[in-house]
């Protein structure tokens, strides 16, 4: 088993100008980048490769835009993801109404993928409470009942990035562990081998 490998592919989703593309410029070059916003199109694809224990997991990830004009695109993008981060701008609760949007459709579409909830720019509410419009309880409530994670991060200050993505990896790699296992058993399950390799191939 040390010798094995992971690939997954891993969908960001969420309103316009949540701070998607940013959550991946901090986790994959570590750097914020300052200066005008610019609106994805269409989707932009990195990988980076993440340890857990002595395996690697190789995250594949598709940012997506957010703007409601490319909805349908962000549909071809999800398709096949094993995970996806919903985020949301914690100083916007607009964006967070986008997530339950989100969550629907992938409820309904992908039932294998599992869901991260993110809300982002953290960095703006603890340095002004009043900017909060999104209820950290009530999200985590909103979680529970689709048992999902919820983290909030900054990528202006790191603050919790490195974790979400090293969760989705743990969580993703520890799938894909699960059902090595349930192959090697006596309980060969055509769909869940199906599930595998997809897992590997993505
Ligand atoms: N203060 C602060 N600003 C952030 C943070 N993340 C993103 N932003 C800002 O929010 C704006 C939008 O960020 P993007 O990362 O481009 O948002 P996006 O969700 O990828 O947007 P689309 O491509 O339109 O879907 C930019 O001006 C960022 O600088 C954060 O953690 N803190």
């Amino acid at each position: 088993m040390s010798g094995h490998r992971v690939d997954a592919k891993v969908v960001m989703l969420g309103k316009e100008s949540v701070g998607k593309t940013s959550l991946v410029e901090r986790f994959v070059h570590h750097r914020f980048l300052v200066g005008p916003y610019q609106n994805t199109i269409g989707a932009a694809f990195v990988a980076r490769q993440v340890q857990v224990g002595d395996k690697v997991v190789t995250l594949g990830i598709w940012d997506t835009a957010g703007s409601e004009r490319y909805e349908a695109m962000s549909r071809i993008y999800y398709r096949g993801a094993k995970a996806a981060i919903v985020c949301y701008d914690l100083t916007d609760s607009s964006s967070f109404l986008r997530v339950k949007f989100w969550v629907k459709e992938l409820h309904n579409c992908e039932e294998h993928c599992k869901i991260y909830l993110c809300g982002t720019k953290n960095d703006l509410v603890e340095s002004d409470r009043s900017m909060r419009q999104v209820d950290y309880h009530d999200v985590q409530d909103f979680a529970d009942e689709i048992n999902a994670q919820l983290y909030e991060t900054s990528s202006k200050t790191g603050c919790n990035v490195d974790e979400l993505f090293q969760k989705v990896a743990e969580d993703l790699n520890s799938t894909a562990f699960q059902l090595i296992t349930e192959e090697k058993g006596v309980d060969l399950g055509q769909k869940k081998n199906a599930y595998f390799y997809s897992c590997c191939n993505h």
